[in-house]
């Protein structure tokens, strides 16, 4: 059977259809991209400036339940394009960007050496000054009649969906060395994704029995319907109010995107309740010095001129890198007032291991000596076993012996070092 059809019966009949199909299963999500009303487009294009040629353009992605959300992002993007010439027209401070060097945090431009891992941290962070045992998750509640008993104190990371909350508790308290630089999302105590609702329940966590950690759901844009987002944000709100064990709050903010609208909206609820709180900036790794010395003056003025109950310092940090992530615990430590607890665990982990000679943890680590007798041009090497050594001390004599050059000696190349030394390293990434 022939059927005809024209290009505008094909337009009545079936793309509406096609959009209703992917809208109510969901299966694809469709995004709508719709002018804004305000943008006069022919205008712009008589405007010399190119960026006004640009039309507003408002991306809607069809979620049930969740367009409110993206409405509000919308404008938010909208409002951080029209202050990025009052960003970029700002010089970063000098004393900020020490403060980032000395971290040795922020992208580096075309930098040749990608740090990531063990090697970021052993080169920049500061050694942890304190064992501390494994974390482990207690309970997660989420309703309020789900929050457990209050019992030891308890330090809160609060922020937007996405921020990087629950990747930082890995790094600064994941079971073993592997979770503290950097654990994929299958190995670690705190469960991470990158989409935003991840947590959808107050967690606690218990590091021994010296302190609790309380990862929550965030605020702003997350894959959740409505009604539980505002669920999430009564229990929070709840928690933060009336935990009398309650000792430190960690408000995480993006370091790509700085304060947003819902941040100055959750911080505005702090302030009235009079609740302190210290800021964290997250995904530093992401953003490139300059821009990040920026960022964190323009953060550190918005909150000393707007809240004050939020603590002078910023904490500047990457999860992914494990970098300033020593400096935050060790804050962590001091500020919930259990060292001697934890001074107490450490004697008696130390009292539990043998003597070995070597004090403290085994870090396993990459870096080698540059003078290892591997590196030693024309050595043989002798930590072999005797026949070994000797047989290559034989191999190599003949050659010696009728006057041939090796291979290095023709070429004149010296042999790569495997590990370029930690002081080569750091004025290669800051000179
Ligand atoms: N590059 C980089 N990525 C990070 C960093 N911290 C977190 N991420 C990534 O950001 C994504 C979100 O991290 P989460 O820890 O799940 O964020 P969250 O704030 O707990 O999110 P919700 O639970 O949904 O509120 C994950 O893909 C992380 O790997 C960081 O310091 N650097
Ligand atoms: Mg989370």
């Amino acid at each position: 059977m022939f059927i005809r059809c024209t290009r505008s019966t094909f337009l009545i009949n079936i793309v509406p259809f096609q959009l209703l199909k992917s809208y109510r299963f969901n299966a694809i999500p469709f995004p709508i991209i719709s002018f804004d009303e305000k943008s006069n487009f022919s205008t712009s294009i008589r405007n010399a400036n190119w960026a006004s040629k640009i039309p507003y353009v408002k991306k809607v992605i069809r979620r049930p339940g969740v367009k409110d959300e993206v409405m509000e992002e919308a404008e938010d993007e909208q409002e951080e394009l029209s202050n990025r010439k009052k960003f970029m027209a700002r010089l970063p401070k000098e004393p900020t960007l020490k403060k980032l060097d000395a971290v040795g945090i922020g992208r580096v431009k075309n930098a040749h050496v990608i740090l990531k891992g063990e090697r970021a941290r052993t080169l920049y962070d500061e050694p942890f000054k304190f064992e501390l045992p494994p974390l482990q998750f207690f309970a997660g509640a989420k309703g309020l009649e789900s929050i457990p008993k209050p019992t030891l104190p308890e330090i809160a990371v609060v922020g937007r969906s996405n921020v990087g909350k629950s990747r930082m508790l890995n790094a600064i308290l994941g079971s073993g060395y592997g979770a503290q630089i950097g654990a994929s999302a299958a190995g670690a105590v705190v469960r991470h994704a990158d989409r935003p609702g991840v947590t959808k329940q107050l967690n606690f966590f218990t590091c021994g029995r010296l302190f609790h950690l309380v990862d929550m759901p965030g605020y702003g844009f997350a894959y959740a319907k409505d009604e539980v987002k505002a669920q999430w944000a009564s229990i929070i709100q709840t928690y933060l109010t009336s935990r009398s064990t309650l000792r430190l709050l960690y408000l995480l903010i993006d370091a790509r995107h700085g304060i947003k609208h819902s941040d100055r909206l959750f911080m505005d609820m702090l302030t009235s309740h009079e609740i302190k709180f210290h800021v964290v900036l997250t995904k530093c790794d992401l953003v490139v010095r300059s821009i990040l010395a920026r960022r964190y003056d323009m953060v550190e003025e918005e909150l000393q001129e707007k809240y004050p109950t939020a603590q002078s310092g910023l904490f500047p940090i990457s999860s992914t890198n494990s970098i300033g992530i020593s400096q935050l615990r060790n804050h962590m430590i001091h500020s919930v007032g259990c060292q001697p607890a934890i001074e107490k665990y450490q004697e008696k982990v130390a009292s539990k291991l043998k003597p070995s000679g070597s004090s403290g943890r085994r870090v396993k680590s990459n870096l080698k000596p540059a003078s290892s007798p591997r590196s030693a041009p024309g050595k043989p090497r002798t930590n072999l076993p005797k026949s070994n050594a000797e047989s290559v001390r034989q191999s190599a004599a003949p050659d010696a012996a009728k006057g041939k050059k090796t291979v290095r000696e023709k070429t004149g190349s010296v042999p790569k070092e495997r590990f370029i030394p930690l002081e080569k390293l750091k004025e290669n990434i800051y000179s």
